[in-house]
């Protein structure tokens, strides 16, 4: 329904996505990637809240530039995290503001979609737990029926527990998934393919759980191997895992173990089989390891 193609986004004149292209399809679609890799901005292009410098956001066969709008906001809803909420209005009122006019009297059904009990309607939100008020921002989201949602960290303020409830909640939801995250257990849960990011660039895209089961980019191992396991040893931070993105070349030759001087040129984006692509030189020996 939604793809970037070869688009490069940024603020002012300063790109800081470049030359993406990316499909929600279907079964959940994860971005991943560390602070400031370009998640959000990319979901925010995907809203039609960003104008790309350079290609287009495609919504059917029309680029975002002639799409009916009001139609696209219909069909694409995102999911804030939960303090965007109105501190002084009721949840009820809340949800009601996202209904259409003639269908008002959804509220109690939509708090009962998501899991709460209709009470919590007279409520404010700072009267309800951190679960609940997630809970809440996923109704007002679903209130027009929309086709896809795209969520930024929907569960990051929660605790785990709670935060599986959430997870569960939105893996029973038909609506299909654009989830932006820096947490692999919530993309291994909920999106059928991720898309790695690095400084701006896609740098992995595959199948979630072949990707995480043998990723074919150190950055991606890096991000699985920094995962603590219970009860086993801390994670090694292994390179120098403070150093920014290189500005020529690889943008992550600086942090890689693997790095060699091929690396100073760019790689290119490449299949490597089974719906896989990576952008690495030695994305053969990453795999073989
Ligand atoms: N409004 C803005 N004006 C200027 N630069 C911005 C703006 N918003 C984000 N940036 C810059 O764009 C880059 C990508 O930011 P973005 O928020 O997309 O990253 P992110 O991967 O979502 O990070 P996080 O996980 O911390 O939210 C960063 O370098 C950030 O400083």
């Amino acid at each position: 329904m939604l793809r970037a193609e070869r688009v490069t986004l940024g603020y002012g004149r300063h790109p800081v996505v470049h030359d993406v292209t990316l499909d929600i399809t279907e079964g959940g679609v994860g971005l991943i990637g560390e602070s400031g890799s370009g998640k959000t901005t990319l979901a925010r292009a995907f809203l039609g809240l960003l104008t790309p410098m350079s290609g287009n956001i495609w919504y059917g066969d029309q680029t975002l530039k002639k799409a009916d709008m009001r139609k696209f906001r219909k069909d694409v809803q995102p999911v804030f995290q939960a303090e965007a909420l109105d501190p002084r209005m009721r949840i009820g009122t809340s949800v009601a503001e996202a209904l259409p006019r003639s269908a008002r009297s959804r509220v109690k059904e939509l708090l009962e979609q998501v899991g709460l009990d209709p009470e919590v309607a007279a409520r404010r939100p700072h009267q309800l737990s951190g679960g609940q008020r997630q809970r809440v921002v996923i109704a007002r989201a679903l209130a027009v029926g929309p086709r896809l949602l795209i969520l930024d960290e929907p569960t990051s303020a929660l605790d785990v527990t709670v935060q599986a409830r959430i997870l569960d909640l939105l893996a029973a939801l038909e609506t299909e998934r654009l989830l932006i995250t820096h947490n692999l257990a919530v993309v291994d849960r909920l999106c059928r393919t991720s898309h790695v990011l690095f400084a701006g660039r896609v740098v992995e895209s595959g199948p979630t759980g072949d990707l995480l089961a043998k990723p074919a980019h150190p950055y991606t191992r890096a991000l699985r191997d920094a995962v603590p396991k219970l009860g086993g040893a801390p994670p090694e931070a292994k390179g120098r895992t403070e150093a920014v993105p290189a500005r020529t070349g690889c943008a992550f030759r600086l942090r890689c173990p693997l790095a060699v001087p091929e690396c100073e040129q760019p790689p290119a984006l490449r299949e490597i089989g089974g719906g896989r692509q990576v952008a690495c030189h030695r994305a053969e020996d990453v795999l073989a390891k």
